[in-house]
C-alpha cells in the first residue's frame, strides 16, 4: 500500500465526523442496518415517500438501496432517489439482494444500472454473477460457493461494464475495479449463520466511503471491518451462547473498533489487472 492509500484509509478511521447516510433498504434488517451505522459512527435515516426524498437524499452523504424486500412503490422511490442523488452528486450503493432468484429483480436491477450511476455494488457471488446474465446456483438471497479465480473475472466484468467499484462477499470477499482486486481475509463462517451480515456490511461501507471519498478503498475497509469484528467476538464467545449473543457482541465488536487502524493484520491482498 503506497502512502495516498495510507492517508485515504487514514480518513476512515481517524474521522470523528457523523455522515448522514440515506436508506432505501429491506423490512428484514433494516433495524440491524439502522444500528450499524451508528456503531460504525455515521447517522442513519430511512426514508422512502417519493414526496420527502429530493431534502432528504440531498442533505445525505451518502445513498445506500437494499433490495431485499422489493415492491412495485419502492422502486419508484428509488429511481427517484438515485436520479436526485446523481445530480447532486452523492454516491450510491446499491446491494442486489435475491436478484439471482426472479427476472423481476433482475429486471430491475438492470434497469438501474442501465439508467443511473451508481458508484458501488455489492453482493454475494451469485448476485453479481446475475448482474452478468449468467445462470447461478443461488438460493433465495443466499449465494453459492465461487473459485475465487471466477469471481475476479465476474467482478471486474461487471466493474469495467457498469463503471463502478464491485464488493463481492464470500468465503474471502473480494473488491474489483476495473483496473485492481483486493481479497479480504475471512476465517469467520459464523457471519453466516445469522441473516443481514451482507446488508451490514453495506453500511459499514457507506460511512466509509462519505468519510474518505473513495470506493475501493471504502468497500475494503467496511468488509475488513467485518471480518475483524468477527473475529474478535469468536474470541469471546463462550460456549453457552449462540447466535443471538454473537449478532449483538457483533455489534459491540464494530463499535469498539471504530477508531482503530484494522489494516496491519494484513488481512487485505491487492492485485493489479491487465
Ligand atoms: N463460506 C463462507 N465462509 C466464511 N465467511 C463467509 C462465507 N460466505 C460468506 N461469508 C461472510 O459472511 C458475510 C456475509 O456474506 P454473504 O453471506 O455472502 O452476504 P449476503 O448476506 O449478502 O448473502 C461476509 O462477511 C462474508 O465474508
Ligand atoms: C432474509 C431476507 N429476505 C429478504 S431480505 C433478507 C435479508 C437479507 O440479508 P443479507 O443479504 O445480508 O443476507
Amino acid at each position: 500500500m503506497n502512502n495516498t492509500d495510507q492517508e485515504i484509509y487514514k480518513k476512515i478511521y481517524e474521522s470523528t465526523e457523523k455522515p448522514l447516510i440515506h436508506y432505501i433498504t429491506n423490512y428484514v434488517t433494516v433495524n440491524d442496518m439502522a444500528n450499524m451505522t451508528l456503531a460504525f459512527g455515521g447517522s442513519p435515516i430511512m426514508a422512502e415517500a417519493v414526496e420527502e426524498l429530493e431534502e432528504i437524499t440531498r442533505q445525505c452523504q451518502c445513498l445506500v438501496i437494499n433490495i431485499g424486500t422489493i415492491t412495485s412503490d419502492k422502486v419508484t422511490a428509488i429511481h427517484d432517489a438515485i436520479a436526485i442523488a446523481n445530480r447532486h452528486h452523492i454516491p450510491v450503493i446499491i446491494d442486489p439482494v435475491g436478484v439471482a432468484a426472479t427476472s423481476y429483480r433482475k429486471k430491475m436491477i438492470m434497469d438501474i444500472l442501465e439508467t443511473f450511476h451508481v458508484d458501488i455494488i455489492k453482493g454475494n457471488g451469485s448476485e453479481i454473477k446475475a448482474i452478468l446474465g449468467l445462470t447461478t446456483q443461488a438460493k433465495g438471497v443466499d449465494g453459492e460457493a465461487l473459485e475465487q479465480t471466477e469471481l475476479t473475472d465476474i467482478g471486474v466484468a461487471v466493474a469495467k461494464r457498469y463503471n463502478a467499484v464491485v464488493a463481492i462477499t464470500g468465503k474471502d470477499d473480494m473488491v474489483c475495479s476495473a483496473s485492481k482486486v483486493a481479497i479480504v481475509k475471512g476465517d469467520t463462517p459464523r457471519l453466516t449463520e445469522i441473516t443481514g451480515t451482507g446488508c451490514m456490511i453495506s453500511t459499514l461501507i457507506s460511512v466509509a466511503y462519505a468519510r474518505c471519498k473513495d470506493p475501493f478503498a471504502s468497500s475494503v475497509y467496511g468488509m475488513l471491518a467485518m471480518h475483524t469484528a468477527a473475529s474478535d467476538v469468536e474470541e469471546l464467545l463462550d460456549v453457552n451462547q449462540g447466535i443471538g449473543s454473537y449478532k449483538v457482541m457483533l455489534f459491540d465488536a464494530i463499535y469498539k473498533r471504530r477508531h482503530t487502524n484494522l489494516l496491519d493484520g494484513g488481512g487485505v491482498v491487492y492485485h493489479d489487472i491487465q
